[in-house]
């Protein structure tokens, strides 16, 4: 031990101090190989960027950069712009709240085209003109009071509300314009007293009122105005030119005459053939604005019939707007068929069928009669007078077989009472 302690000693004082030196002088080396092969590693290799080795690679290429002659070139630049991260632009939000009923978007600023505002143009005209010409409807059929028309028939004439109704709407229907392509033919048909002259009488009242021209309302009665003995063709150029002078002056004031013939089932035929010459729509314009209102008997017996037949089915007047249309309908046509073989005239003709007239109806008609000739209207004695008078008793209806014919001269005949003798 001691010989191996004193052998070493001497040698171990040399290499004591060149070892380490020479160590670390070949361990400087050695880095110094490691980082020419990692240099040259490097500049093969392509720049990975990552972790330790890649700060040492970046700084590996910026040395061989360095090295390079610098060009600027401005791929660098969006190179750079591209590798720098994008700063987060914070999005705002698009959502808008808008009310319910406004536009959700912005008003289209589109130039309209010509043709575009000329068919607006047009489209307003056009409507302006309809408005107007309904506002003149209007005020055509405002001229002849047609609600005041209704109001007095309905409260004048008893048991007759369909045919008041019918006449309502027929004259309605043609006074709503001035401009016609022909006559209107009202042919009022029924048994005798049921109402067609007094209808007739309140039509020509009412129009001389609202027409504010008498002259403008022609009343013909057939037994008046063409007695038997007098020559038909007399009658016929009479009626001719009666008819030409009304309807000339209507003209002129550009109003609708009113012609009201009355027991029309006297008329000879040529007066008929006259009438309907004077309806066709081949005469003069003025012709064509005119309302005829031929009040006759014809078909009374059939009304009468039909009426008695269908007494079941016959609905209250107060009840009648509910439904007796389908009756009425198949009257209508009946009568149509059976006039229209007296003369073709009945073809063109609106034809009112008037009812036969129920008790209550003949009571009412002797209280107005009562209270027209300055008697006081008593309910007991109107029943009393109606007692008196002759009816169909059907189905429990009792309907008055001359209707209220016979009321003025009962009522004339209590005028006529001798008075009470004074004592
Ligand atoms: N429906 C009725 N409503 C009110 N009054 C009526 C009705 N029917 C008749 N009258 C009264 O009876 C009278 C005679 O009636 P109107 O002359 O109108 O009968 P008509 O139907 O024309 O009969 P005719 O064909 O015989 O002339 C009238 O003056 C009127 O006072």
């Amino acid at each position: 031990m001691d010989r191996g302690q004193t052998s070493l000693e001497p040698q171990a004082k040399g290499p004591c101090v060149i070892a380490p030196v020479r160590a670390v002088l070949r361990l400087r080396r050695r880095v110094c190989v490691l980082r020419k092969r990692r240099l040259l590693q490097l500049g093969t290799e392509p720049d990975t960027g990552t972790g330790a080795l890649g700060s040492s690679g970046s700084s590996g290429a910026l040395r061989a950069d360095l090295d390079q002659p610098k060009f600027f070139t401005f791929d660098s630049l969006t190179e750079l712009s591209s590798r720098t991260p994008r700063k987060k632009r914070r999005r705002r939000s698009r959502v808008v709240l808008y009310p319910e009923t406004s536009r959700k978007y912005r008003p289209r600023t589109e130039r309209q085209s010509r043709a575009q505002r000329c068919l607006l143009l047009l489209v307003a005209i056009v409507g302006f003109q309809v408005l107007n010409a309904i506002e003149n409807l209007d005020d055509n059929a405002q001229r002849y009071d047609l609600d005041g028309l209704e109001k007095a028939l309905r409260r004048s004439v008893f048991g007759q509300p369909a045919a008041v109704g019918r006449i309502m709407a027929l004259l309605r229907d043609y006074l709503a314009t001035h401009v016609h392509s022909h006559p209107l033919l009202l042919a009022l048909h029924g048994p005798s007293g049921v109402g067609k002259s007094h209808v007739g009488r309140l039509l020509a009242r009412h129009f001389q009122a609202v027409l504010e021209d008498g002259a403008l309302v022609l009343q013909y009665h057939a037994r008046h105005h063409c007695p038997e003995l007098r020559p038909v063709q007399d009658c016929r150029k009479e009626l001719a030119q009666r008819v030409a002078d009304v309807v000339a002056q209507a003209e002129a004031e550009e109003k609708t005459p009113l012609l009201v013939l009355d027991e029309a089932e006297l008329l000879p035929p040529a007066l008929l053939d006259e009438l309907h010459g004077l309806l066709q729509p081949q005469r003069s314009h003025h012709f064509h604005n005119a309302i005829y209102v031929l009040l006759s008997g014809a078909g009374g017996v059939e009304i009468t019939q039909f009426v008695l037949r269908n007494a079941s089915r016959m609905l209250p007047p107060h009840l009648h707007s509910a439904g007796n249309t389908q009756t009425e309908e198949e009257l209508h046509s009946s009568l149509r068929e059976l006039l229209a073989r007296e003369h073709p005239l009945w073809n063109t003709a609106a034809i009112v069928p008037f009812l036969l007239l129920d008790k209550p109806d003949v009571v009412n008609c002797f209280r107005e009669e009562m209270a027209g000739e300055g008697f006081f209207p008593e309910q007991a004695l109107a029943e009393q007078l109606a007692e008196q008078l002759s009816y169909y008793q059907v189905a429990g209806h009792e309907f008055a077989i001359t209707g209220c014919k016979q009321v003025v001269a009962k009522v004339n005949l209590l005028q006529h009472k001798p008075a009470k003798a004074e004592p």
